[in-house]
């Protein structure tokens, strides 16, 4: 049985935005699947859509469902989001622990100084530096990098059985991006969640997804194993999106 299902989706944004058509797909549990394509492909909409958190202006067709919850996910308790840019998702005048903290305690029920305790833990895991000092910073006080891996604590903070993560390297710079990238990968890991990595970058999509779907103009042009999509794309489209990342073969060597 998939945590998530997804038939017939399509998205319009007013009158004649179609963003997404006719797209199914579904997610087991602990899968890791990335979403890739280029921009206006419709990526971002797809996360929105999983995590209901699309504008009211989107008007949505078909279903998104979890067979495994068997109820509605909800968003911070049952899906961890993370977006693009993590200073806008942060807030400036909270400390950086207390943003965490509140995800476990609006979505826990836990009392505060168990959400406090708990986020300090966060903090280590991510791997943000004297995370007992930095706990009380706020987020200006943190570079780019920093901040993302608040962000992520933060969307772990509930225990989620989905993370995604909406173009959330695309913003940082190319080390900092590798670093995240096997951040998130270590936290999937240790925790069995599932992951969709939305991505325009398919070497780093192809770093760390059992599965990849390409996207294009809002529709599901290919969707296979990373592997065979990497060694036999079936689409013109593919192709053309792998050749235009000669270095492929290196980074996926690589490892990040
Ligand atoms: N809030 C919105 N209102 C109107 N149109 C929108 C809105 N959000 C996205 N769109 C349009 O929907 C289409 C898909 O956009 P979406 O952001 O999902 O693509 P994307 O693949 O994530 O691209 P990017 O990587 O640039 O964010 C685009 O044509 C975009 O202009």
């Amino acid at each position: 049985m998939p945590l998530l299902s997804i038939r017939g989706l399509g998205v319009r944004y007013g009158n004649n935005v179609q963003a997404l058509d006719g797209v199914d797909l579904d997610l087991g549990a602990g899968e890791r699947l990335a979403i890739i394509g280029e921009s206006g492909s419709g990526k971002s909409t797809l996360a929105r859509a999983v995590a209901a958190l699309l504008p009211p202006t989107a008007t949505l067709q078909g279903k998104v469902t979890w067979p495994e919850l068997g109820r509605v996910a909800r968003n911070g308790r049952d899906i961890g989001f993370v977006f693009q840019d993590p200073a806008s998702s942060l807030d400036p005048v909270i400390s950086v622990g207390d943003q965490v903290a509140e995800v476990a305690h609006v979505n826990l029920d836990m009392a505060w100084p168990a959400a406090r305790r708990l986020a300090g833990e966060l903090l280590d895991r991510v791997r943000l530096p004297e995370p007992a000092l930095l706990a009380s910073a706020y987020p200006h006080q943190l570079s780019g990098g920093q901040k993302q891996r608040v962000a992520i604590a933060a969307a772990i903070a509930a225990g989620p059985r989905l993370l995604i993560a909406d173009e959330a390297t695309s913003a940082l710079d190319t080390i900092v991006q590798a670093e995240i990238v096997a951040l998130i990968r270590r936290l999937v890991d240790e925790d069995g969640m599932a992951l969709l990595f939305v991505s325009h970058d398919i070497a780093l999509a192809a770093n760390l997804a059992d599965r990849i779907a390409v996207f294009r103009h809002g529709r599901m042009v290919e969707l296979a194993a990373t592997g065979d999509l990497i060694a036999a794309p079936v689409s013109d489209y593919t192709r053309a999106l792998l050749g235009a990342h000669l270095g492929l073969g290196a980074a996926l060597g690589a490892g990040a």
